[in-house]
């Protein structure tokens, strides 16, 4: 955990540990002989030890965040000169430090609970050296050459004249004040309302940590220049975005001429002069700025190093092991950080061992010489949010507007998670905090518009799901590739590892049926799946969610059993009522399974005080597991049917520009329940009366004819969804919503029509097989290949999917070409089928 530690924190750990105050520079050379471990430090002062060796056997306790700040990516040497701290941004966002100077207490707050097993190892440093890894590897998008070289130049010179005599950020860090190692401004918009809006003047001035100052400065006319460009680059990399996070602003524009999706109105600048001038690690507050906000931050001058590295969540130390990622920032360059990278990762420039100097591409007088420089000046444009207001940021007991920080250790993906308003201590009152601590809320304070807020006005936020609404996010959550349209792959083989081991165990389960009896398959069965489902609710990594449903196929391969045990009870008289009642229990799990799920995956944050459990906070889907696994263990092995439709899943997942609907997962889950309830009709109403009157054969053949017409519609609710799409928000209107989800119904309930032949094929076995004796293994042959058709089709169809829109073939419904096709192809064999029964018969 030490290594997820900026220095305020170590510092503040080693200032409460230790009996008298100590200046900066000493706690900083004791945790350095410390290798970085702060208790090791505080003891080194008071037994005034500083300057002897560090007590043999304590050496080897190391990695320290303080350590990897101070050598920095090239080893450079530590600055002593001056604070290490996050300046700028303020102390960083880790969780809150209270009452700071009152010792051993703020250890409490400060070491959350330690992690039951160990840590997984951090991983080694990256360099980023291209846009391309940059995006694959952070939450923020790298751009090169993003002004006109003539204005980059301009705007350089402008700076670098004035940024001279800019503040050396200060603030107190333990009866101290210390000061930045780089100089800093604030500038405001003039177009925006924010420059003659006397209540924004106040964010500046706790921009400067509190401290009074002069109106802040506003945009210089390149500045306005550069921040118009960049809002058309940022507003174009937002749109590209997979998705958009629920707290995200989406309020009109203040100045709604056009179509920008996001504006700056404020923009906080550094200047680092030679290769020691740095900003430590930190995260940017977020007080003014609301939470999942974009930050873009334009470089000038000498190329330096910009830092990242993610703050491994506490229910993810175990199987993720935190990364450093160094991004080398030329001049001209502009790197985006976008929503949920101030939640998820902290940022610095570090120190540097070598450092090239800047020769800009135009001298500053025409004619003149071009100069040689070693700064780097850095503008980062934010937009500051109407809804986060200065009066409306709750004060602390000390009087002065608290800082609003994420709750990094505990948020998933920078989707949910907790904010606080905290003390702003290190602002007033020699850097006392009065420990004033308040979690946000956003509806209570009257926040927003937010995204999250356009969503929901269709449907209802909570989180859903049993295995296959939320499979894609499962895979999401797991890391395995940042780019989102790889998720289909990963969440295609999870479910596909299901049906290929379920293929395997289908024959021996029936032949071992055939001879031992039907009931101690069916029970032993049922309760390796029970235990499977449980073990799938817990895993964290994709190969145990792999072994978990791999070993729930294995289990529920006694499928064939149940049909063989229906054909053995029923005759012709009852047959064609038994078998869609054998039919509803999917249905029926399908219906259930979405709701019941729904309210219980991810309680213990839906639910924080009634649900207050470390096993659900760090297995967010063990509860809808759980009750899954009773399900199964009831007897309705609807773990059979959990995995069928990952195509149509996949596509409601995909973003309406990648070529699907864009709905959240709860959306998922009601698009489920509706065919859900569309299956159980059919199966209970319209199955035993089309089975009495038509040929079971023909009604096979029939029903399997609806597949083209399905693999036509998807697509025509993508071209809706798209067309009716609001360019300034990405979001669809309430008429044209509603719209998209009659449509989505009528599909649905559609392809239900075309599970029918699920049901039918087991009464064809039953008339048509070869003998009574041989059921068993005659249904174990047609599960058999049913299951083999479902081992690679949630694979193949995703993938198909996947592909064909990464590489827009045909516009990007290559898949629906290609599935209608597969789909004729099986219309020619039920035909085949029809007609053979029509000659057995005659
Ligand atoms: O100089 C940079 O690129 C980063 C500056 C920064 O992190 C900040 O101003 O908050
Ligand atoms: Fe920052």
């Amino acid at each position: 955990m030490a290594d997820e530690q900026d220095t305020d924190t170590l510092l503040a750990l080693v200032s409460s540990l230790t009996h008298k105050g100590h200046s900066t520079e000493v706690m900083l050379d004791a945790l350095v002989q410390a290798e970085g471990n702060p208790e090791l430090a505080s003891q080194i002062l008071n037994r005034g030890h500083l300057g002897s060796e560090v007590p043999a056997g304590k050496k080897r306790k190391r990695a320290s965040g303080l350590d990897s700040w101070l050598k920095g990516p090239n080893h450079a040497k530590p600055v002593s000169r001056h604070a290490s701290s996050s300046s700028s941004a303020g102390p960083s966002s880790n969780p809150p430090i209270r009452k700071v100077n009152r010792g051993v207490d703020l250890m409490a707050v400060l070491k959350q609970p330690p992690p039951s097993k160990k840590p997984a190892p951090r991983k080694p440093t990256l360099i980023l050296n291209s846009p391309q890894m940059v995006a694959e590897h952070t939450p923020c998008t790298m751009h090169l050459s993003v002004l006109p070289l003539q204005l980059a130049s301009k705007l350089f010179y402008s700076l670098e004249q004035s940024s001279r005599d800019w503040q050396r950020n200060k603030w107190w860090l333990f009866d101290r004040l210390v000061e930045s190692p780089h100089r800093t401004a604030f500038f405001v918009r003039k177009t925006d309302g924010v420059s003659d809006d006397e209540t924004w003047h106040e964010s500046a001035q706790y921009w400067y940590n509190g401290r009074k100052t002069d109106p802040p400065d506003i945009f210089s006319s390149e500045m306005e220049e550069a921040c118009g460009i960049i809002e058309r680059l940022v507003t174009e990399e937002i749109r590209r975005r997979p998705y958009r996070y629920p707290l995200e602003w989406a309020g009109g524009d203040v100045n709604s001429t056009n179509d920008l999706i996001w504006r700056a109105n404020v923009a906080a600048s550094n200047r680092y002069e030679g290769r020691n001038e740095s900003v430590g690690w930190h995260s940017d507050h977020m007080t003014y700025l609301g939470p999942h906000c974009t930050i873009a931050s334009l470089s000038l001058g000498t190329r330096r190093m910009f830092s990242l590295r993610e703050t491994v969540p506490l229910h993810d130390t175990e199987i993720r092991g935190a990364q450093t990622f160094n991004i080398p920032l030329p001049h001209n360059s502009l790197v985006i950080m976008h929503a949920s990278c101030q939640e998820r990762f902290k940022h610095c420039v570090p120190p540097q061992s070598a450092m090239d100097v800047y020769r800009p591409t135009h001298p500053r007088i025409p004619g003149g010489p071009i100069e040689p420089f070693n700064c780097r000046i850095n503008i980062t444009f934010r937009f500051y949010r109407p809804d986060f207001k200065p009066p409306s940021i709750p004060l602390c007991k000390c009087g002065i507007p608290t800082v609003l920080r994420p709750d990094m250790k505990n948020q998933r993906d920078g989707q949910e998670g907790k904010y606080w308003w905290t003390c702003f201590a290190g602002a007033q009152d020699d850097g006392k905090s009065c420990g004033m601590w308040k979690v946000m809320d956003m509806e209570a304070e009257g926040r927003g518009p937010t995204v999250g807020n356009m969503q929901k006005t269709e449907a209802s936020s909570s989180r859903e799901l049993l295995i296959f609404p939320y499979i894609n996010e499962f895979v999401s959550r797991l890391h395995l590739s940042e780019d989102p349209s790889q998720i289909g792959f990963y969440s295609g083989a999870i479910e596909s590892v299901f049906a290929l081991s379920q293929l395997v165990a289908i024959y021996p389960w029936s032949s071992l049926s055939d001879s031992i009896g039907r009931r101690p398959v069916i029970i032993v069965g049922t309760l390796g799946l029970t235990i499977s489902t449980l073990f799938f609710g817990v895993s964290r990594s994709f190969l145990a969610a792999m072994v978990a449903r791999a070993l729930a196929g294995l289990f529920s391969g006694n499928v064939s059993v149940i049909p063989t045990v229906l054909c053995e009870i029923t005759d012709p008289e009852n047959e064609s009522f038994i078998f869609p009642f054998f039919g509803i229990f999917w249905p029926l799990g399908m219906v259930l399974g979405p709701l019941i799920g729904g309210s219980l995956s991810d309680i213990a944050l839906k639910f924080p005080t009634v649900f207050d459990y470390a096993v659900l906070k760090a297995y967010p889907y063990f509860l809808p597991s759980l009750v899954v696994a009773a399900i199964n263990f009831a007897g309705m092995l609807s773990a059979y049917c959990f995995l069928q439709e990952t195509l149509f899943v996949l596509f409601c997942y995909t973003p309406i520009q990648k070529g699907g609907l864009g709905l959240q997962t709860s959306q998922i889950g009601y698009a489920l329940a509706i065919s859900g309830v569309a299956a159980a009709f059919f199966q209970l109403v319209l199955m035993p009366t089309l089975l009495r009157r038509v040929d079971h054969a023909k009604c096979y053949h029939f029903t399997i004819a609806i597949w083209p017409a399905v693999f036509v519609m998807l697509p025509s609710l993508n071209i809706f969804a798209r067309y009716m799409t609001d360019e300034t928000n990405g979001n669809l209107d309430e008429n044209a919503s509603a719209m998209l989800w009659v449509g989505i119904g009528f599909v649905l309930v559609f392809a239900k029509i075309g599970f029918l032949p699920y049901t039918i094929n087991t009464l064809l076995v039953k008339k048509y097989g070869p003998s009574t004796s041989s059921l068993g293994a005659s249904n174990g042959l047609l599960q058999f290949f049913i299951c083999l058709s479902r081992s690679f089709s949630p694979f193949l169809s995703s993938s198909i999917f996947v592909v064909s829109v990464e590489n827009d073939l045909f516009m990007g419904y290559g898949w629906a070409i290609l599935l209608s096709v597969i789909s004729m192809g099986s219309i020619h064999f039920s035909g085949c089928i029809m007609e053979e029964s029509k000659r057995l018969r005659s």
